[in-house]
């Protein structure tokens, strides 16, 4: 049995580390106010200041404490869903303006492509909202890569750190699950994807540590033979 999907995490895997926390994030916190004031009243970011109210179980927080909480979980990095799509449409006016375009490490573009031309199915997996995805993708570095993809998953479908998350997934490819490939830079994601019968690559890039050396690993997608995974 060969693999005939790839699944890939973004941040740490096809993306740097830094590119989301030292251009993303603080993009985000910095624009936070600014954005939900003048949208407050746009049906969309209205229902995410609801989703704030009712995550915190404070259902009649201010604006300034929505926002005051949008912007801690920045700091903590919390994959809480409304603040994942709130950054999405902030980031969308960032790609416009060309204040930054997406971080895609050269090594994953080229494997991309290839994977793609081979015939192999690709998807993306990411606490980052399907919106924000495809603006990273649809301007990334290299150009508008987003012609590559089948599909893209955020936490929708369920937290990374659950095997359930990869079920889901794997019901809505409607692939065996050991015919798809999952990549990520995280222990728990890897373990969770395992245990609902994915296969599994660690990517360790620039030599971060990690945990999940108990999995395939490879530095970058250059070592990645996806070919000889059975
Ligand atoms: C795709 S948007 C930028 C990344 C992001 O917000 C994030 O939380 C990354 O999480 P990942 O699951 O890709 O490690
Ligand atoms: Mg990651």
């Amino acid at each position: 049995m060969s693999i005939k999907a790839i699944l890939t995490d973004i941040e740490g895997t096809t993306t740097s580390l830094s590119f989301v926390k030292d251009v993303l994030f603080p993009y985000a916190d910095q624009q936070m106010e600014a954005f939900v004031v003048k949208h407050r009243q746009d049906p969309q970011v209205a229902k995410l200041i609801d989703d704030v109210r009712l995550e915190t179980g404070n259902a009649v927080l201010s604006l300034a404490g929505a926002i005051a909480q949008l912007r801690q979980w920045i700091a903590e990095d919390k994959k809480i869903t409304p603040l994942k799509a709130i950054q999405g449409l902030m980031w969308e006016e960032g790609y416009r303006n060309g204040d930054f375009t997406g971080h895609v490490y050269e090594d994953a573009v080229r494997h991309l492509l290839h994977w793609h031309e081979l015939g192999l199915a690709l998807y993306v997996y990411s606490s980052g909202s399907v919106y924000a995805q495809k603006l990273l993708f649809g301007y990334s570095d290299a150009g508008d890569l987003t012609p590559l993809f089948s599909g893209y998953f955020d936490t929708a479908v369920g937290h990374k750190r659950e095997a359930n998350s990869y079920q889901a997934i794997v019901a809505a490819l409607g692939l065996p699950a050991a015919e798809i490939l999952f990549l990520s830079d995280i222990a728990e994601e890897l373990d969770a994807a395992a245990q609902a019968g994915l296969k599994t690559c660690c990517v360790v890039r620039e030599d971060q540590p990690t945990d999940a050396l108990q999995h395939r690993w490879v530095k970058n997608f250059d070592e990645l033979d996806v070919m000889s995974i059975t």
